[in-house]
């Protein structure tokens, strides 16, 4: 039941235009139709949100598609609208990619704002030059079956529910999980080995894709389109409904395009000015920020929420036996420099973490902990001194060849992106192909939520272990661990640590566990380095390190041992 439960939403949508199509009078169906192109770019309009981007110039898109569609029209191309509206997808992606090209540097309103400027020009290029056929007062062709505005809403229903199976398919592929992902944290995306750039054109691709379609589908309904069809006012008033309606979900899309059509020809039908439609659409895109939700967003946390919450399975200590001690170095790090400004994070660090090995790393707040962490996993470009992982050099590499090469790392804040379930999560973030049996094993080993659990109904502590789970299912070299208790009970904390105790042996990972939690460190390492002002003060077994009167100085101020 799970495998098809994607397919609710568009046989839902594919239900009610059947219904529309068999009772609705011919005049409102030409609006419906209306309707279903918006919802077609609307759907677009969700790739490119689900990243996490914004984008303002659907229309353009949409302007390529009916471009393309009235020109294979006056050629009289083979395959009718129906192969037409298909090809004037395939020619918006293009431009998709190029607007896309600027979201690899900026963020937020920048990129919205870039988007903006190429609605703009595209308005310029659209009123300068006629499109295909208006010279001749040529009408884009529709085969028998599709004359009338019945059959013609028919076969835009279809494209719609097409549109929705294929979208909802998106989501569940890696792309559609490396979309949520980005949004999420662009640092974990990357670190997880995948391309943040890739993630983020294919998103502007396939948004593209849609309205081009959409535009395609427009030209065959009207016959004849004119620049004003595709206005810049438009996209915005599009990408206002997105907001509020959630154009991720196949009904919000559906639903959008509804409130898009039928609420300005209300208003008209009453007197009112139809610019009033594009004033209720921005009040309403106003209250969906302020709440933090679309409307189908608060649906479907309202659905959620009537489910049982996930219960985490107990996590008990069960001593995973005596820490081992290594052999061979795995990672070797030498002269290790970070400067922040006049802030030197790190000096000339030197450590060794053996194979087979679980490796603490300890010191105080600010002793640079982190900043080594990024530097190991690439993400301080500036950083001098070299680092070998089994024998092979990445200092120089950028994130996620460093991942390839076999390190992974997890990070302190929350970064498990909560638009996942579980399961989804993990088989995105294991970046390479896993059996449900491993991904069950993984989940059981560390005490894991569920598969189909869903991220965002998850405490801290469990997301942290999800993190972890992860990092083990890509099966690294090494793994680098920040912090991974934060977030869970003192117990809690202690049964993980036996757990990282069986990590070399079961998953051939050797670990580098980054705590404040001392007895979790005692319990998991047979050896721990201490840093403090970027420097490494003391290395060797726990108990030996933190006798020393110069680590309880670092961590108390005062000659305290830490025993
Ligand atoms: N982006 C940054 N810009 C400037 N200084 C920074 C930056 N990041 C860290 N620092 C400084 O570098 C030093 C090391 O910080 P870092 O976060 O690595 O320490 P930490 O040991 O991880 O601390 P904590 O245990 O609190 O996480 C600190 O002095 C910190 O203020």
């Amino acid at each position: 039941m799970r495998r098809v439960e994607f397919l609710r939403q568009p046989l839902a949508a594919l239900v009610v235009i059947a219904v529309a199509a068999a009772v609705v009078p011919e005049y409102w169906l030409f609006l419906a139709t209306s309707a279903l192109m918006s919802a077609v770019a609307l759907l677009g309009l969700g790739a490119v949100g689900r990243a996490g981007m914004n984008s303002l110039c659907q229309l353009s898109f949409a302007a390529v598609g009916a471009w393309t569609v009235a020109r294979l029209s006056v050629w009289d191309v083979p395959g009718s609208i129906i192969v037409w509206v298909v090809a004037g997808g395939l020619a918006a992606m293009p431009f998709g990619l190029v607007v896309g090209l600027p979201a690899l540097r900026l963020r937020g309103v920048h990129l919205a704002v870039v988007t903006l400027g190429f609605a703009a020009a595209a308005d310029v290029v659209v009123s300068a030059v006629n499109f295909p056929g208006v010279d001749s007062y040529q009408q884009v062709g529709r085969p028998g079956f599709l004359a009338t505005d019945r059959q013609y809403f028919v076969y835009a229903g279809l494209v719609f529910v097409i549109a929705g199976i294929g979208a909802e398919l998106l989501g569940r592929t890696r792309t559609g999980a490396a979309w949520r992902a980005v949004r999420f944290s662009e640092r974990a995306t990357a670190a997880s080995g995948t391309s943040v750039a890739r993630a983020k054109l294919s998103a502007f691709a396939a948004s593209a894709f849609a309205a081009g379609v959409a535009g395609g589908l427009l030209a065959g309904q009207v016959g004849m389109i004119t620049a004003q069809n595709f206005q810049t006012i438009g996209s915005l008033a599009l990408f206002v409904v997105a907001v509020m309606a959630g154009a991720e979900y196949v009904g919000g899309a559906l639903f959008g395009g509804v409130l898009m059509t039928f609420v300005p020809e209300l208003f008209r039908r009453a007197g009112i000015s139809q610019d009033w439609a594009n004033v209720l659409f921005g009040a309403g895109a106003v209250q969906a920020l302020s709440q933090g939700s679309s409307v189908s967003e608060g649906l479907a946390r309202r659905l959620r929420a009537r489910r049982p919450a996930p219960v985490p399975p107990p996590r008990a200590a069960t001593s995973g036996g005596e820490p081992p001690l290594g052999t061979e170095p795995l990672l070797e790090v030498r002269g290790l420099s970070v400067r922040y400004g006049q802030v030197k994070a790190l000096q000339d660090v030197d450590l060794v973490v053996p194979e087979g090995t679980v490796m603490g790393l300890i010191g105080p707040n600010g002793a640079g902990k982190s900043t080594l962490t990024d530097a190991l996993s690439g993400f301080i470009p500036s950083a001098t001194g070299s680092v070998t992982l089994a024998g092979r050099r990445l200092d120089g590499l950028p994130v996620h060849r460093r991942t390839a090469a076999g390190l992974r790392r997890t990070f302190q804040q929350d970064r498990v992106p909560t638009g996942l379930t579980v399961g989804a999560y993990l088989r995105f973030a294991a970046h390479r192909r896993v059996t449900p049996a491993e991904v069950g094993d993984v989940r059981e080993f560390l005490g894991c939520p569920p598969e189909d659990a869903h991220v965002a109904d998850l405490d801290v502590g469990s997301r942290r272990l999800l993190e972890v789970a992860a990092a083990l299912l890509a099966r690294p070299e090494l793994v680098v661990l920040d912090e991974p208790a934060a977030g869970l009970a003192h117990a809690e904390s202690l049964a993980l640590a036996d757990r990282l105790v069986e990590v070399p042996a079961r998953y051939g990972a050797s670990v580098l566990l980054i705590e404040h939690d001392l007895d979790m460190v005692r319990r998991a390492c047979a050896r721990i380095v201490v840093l403090d002002f970027g420097e490494v003060i003391a290395s060797g077994p726990p108990t030996e390190v933190l006798a020393r009167p110069d680590v309880a100085r670092a961590y108390l101020g005062d000659e305290v041992a830490l025993t």
